[in-house]
This record gives structure tokens, sequence and C-alpha cells, in this order.
């Protein structure tokens, strides 16, 4: 672990990797770049929605694995722990009980899992003339918001159109996390209009980090990411950015101005849980 983390801060890494139809490269891939992020001093390192697998309905099946001792799993145990990083490893197909969902493993620098997150919002959605998708002819949802715990404080956990639905992060925000973390693929329709816009959203609304981690573009793919994996602080101000290509992108993230926002625009101890309900109760 990166011996300039203090215990008010940490470096975060999101490597946006370039998806292939083959998972075997992949996985080799994606253990190459968090091996590289870890040389580089990251702390916490995070891999985008599908990192193993082509996105698209038609791959699920086929690219599903079971949580325990698979390819996969044990590839993300071996990542996070080789590398001495918290590991958001992405997401991949996950199969179940029969059922298939999109699902994200937590590592910490031991191989010990902290979390699993399936995805609670399915993306159905229809753009005439732009984009139809419908996860949800194929997978089922999860049904429990995610978060896990770290040496600089409790990190919360989404998969890309989970961020579309604010409750989450203010329920993330209200259990204390000081950052949430969304593996995400926008496309080229809703990447252009809401994948910054949203991350700025849930960070000014709950005075916390935001991230999300795309695969890198693949203009041959059936489905084509926006990729810009992107760092937003609890201002609404992007720290952290970059283009479609594969890429890893840093950030110091800095505890302090969590604190900071708070004092100046005191929103969080301004609520009004008189005249409207707090999501977080009961969750
Ligand atoms: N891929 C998703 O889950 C979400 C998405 O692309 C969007 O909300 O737009």
């Amino acid at each position: 672990m990166s011996t300039a983390a203090s215990s008010r801060s940490f470096k975060l890494a999101l490597v946006q990797l370039l998806v292939t139809s083959s998972k075997e490269a992949n996985l080799r891939n994606a253990r190459s770049k968090v091996l590289e992020a870890a040389k580089n001093g990251a702390n916490v390192v995070v891999l985008p929605e599908c990192f193993n697998s082509p996105y698209g309905t038609q791959y699920f099946p086929q690219y599903a694995e079971p949580l325990e001792n698979s390819p996969s799993s044990r590839a993300l145990q071996e990542m996070a722990r080789d590398a001495k990083v918290y590991l958001i490893g992405g997401s991949f197909p996950e199969e179940k009980e029969k059922k298939y969902y999109n699902t994200c493993t937590i590592w910490d620098p031991k191989g010990e899992r902290l979390g699993v997150h399936r995805k609670i919002h399915l993306f159905d959605i229809d753009v005439p003339n732009k984009i139809t998708f419908k996860e949800s002819e194929i997978l089922s949802p999860g049904s429990s918001p995610t978060s896990f715990l770290t040496p600089w404080g409790r990190i919360g956990v989404g998969i890309c159109y989970d961020i579309r639905f604010p409750e989450l992060a203010m329920i993330a925000a209200r259990k204390g996390c000081v950052a949430m973390i969304y593996p995400g693929a926008f496309n080229m329709t809703t990447g252009p209009l809401h994948w910054e816009l949203l991350q700025r959203a849930r960070a000014v609304d709950n005075q916390i980090y935001v991230s999300a981690c795309s695969p890198a573009r693949d203009p041959n793919s059936s489905y084509i990411a926006w990729g810009h994996s992107t760092v937003v602080d609890p201002l609404g101000v992007v720290v952290a950015t970059t283009d479609e290509k594969e890429s890893i992108t840093y950030a110091d993230i800095d505890l302090e101005k969590i604190d900071e926002a708070r004092q100046n625009i005191p929103v969080t101890s301004q609520r009004r849980f008189d005249v409207y309900p707090d999501v977080s109760a009961g969750n």
C-alpha cells in the first residue's frame, strides 16, 4: 500500500479497461493495470462494469460465473492481494441458482472479499432511433445497498444505472460514506448527456466524493461505451477525468474537503426530516 496515504487522504485509481471478447485476455489486462496503479501509489483501485466480457444481454449467459471460486473471482482476489490495494472489481455476469446478476465484488489488500453488490436498478431504456437496452430480459436485480469499510472511511458502491437513483447515494452518505463509486458503462447517447452531470449531482447533493469507472471505447463493439472515467469532489467539481481511450485515472481523495464543504454550506445539518422522510431510515 502507498505510504503517501494518511488517515485523511488516499489515492483512487480508475482503470478504464479496453474490454475484448476474450475473458482470459481481459483478466490478464485487468491484472497488469491494477498492479500498475498500485505501483503508482493507488490505495483503492476500480475496474469498469462488465470488465471481463462484452456488455450486452446476449453475452451474459455465456460469460456468467458463480461467485465462489470462479476464474474471475479468483483473479480479482489475487489482483487485490498481489497489488495490496482495496479493489472494487468492476462487475461481471454472475450465475446464482439459475438466475443471472450484474455483480460487483469488493476485495481488501489481503484478498479477503469485503462485499458483493448486485446491480439494483436494471438498465431498461428505449430512446427511439438511438438506444434500446433491456437488462431485465436476462438479469435479476439485486436488493440491497452496499458499502465497505477502509482505513479512510466507508465507501458506497453502485453499478452504472444505479447512479440515476439518488436514494442510493443519499443512503450511503447518511450512513457516513465518504465516497460513492460506480463501475459503469454509459453509451454514446446517454454518456454525453448525463455521465458527468449525474456524478456531479450525486456529489453536490450529498457532499461526498463520487466517481464512475467506464470501459474504454471500442467502436467495433455492439455496445459502444462512452469512456470518460471521472472523479468529482464534494463541491461537485471534476477533479480527474479522461477521454475514451484505455487509461488509468488517478485522484487524491482528501477527506478534509468533505468537512470543508459541510462547514461552508451546511445543508447536511439543515435537512427537514419533520417535513419529508429520511430515505436512509431503516436501510
Ligand atoms: N449501462 C447502464 O447501466 C446505464 C446507462 O448507460 C445509462 O443510464 O445511461
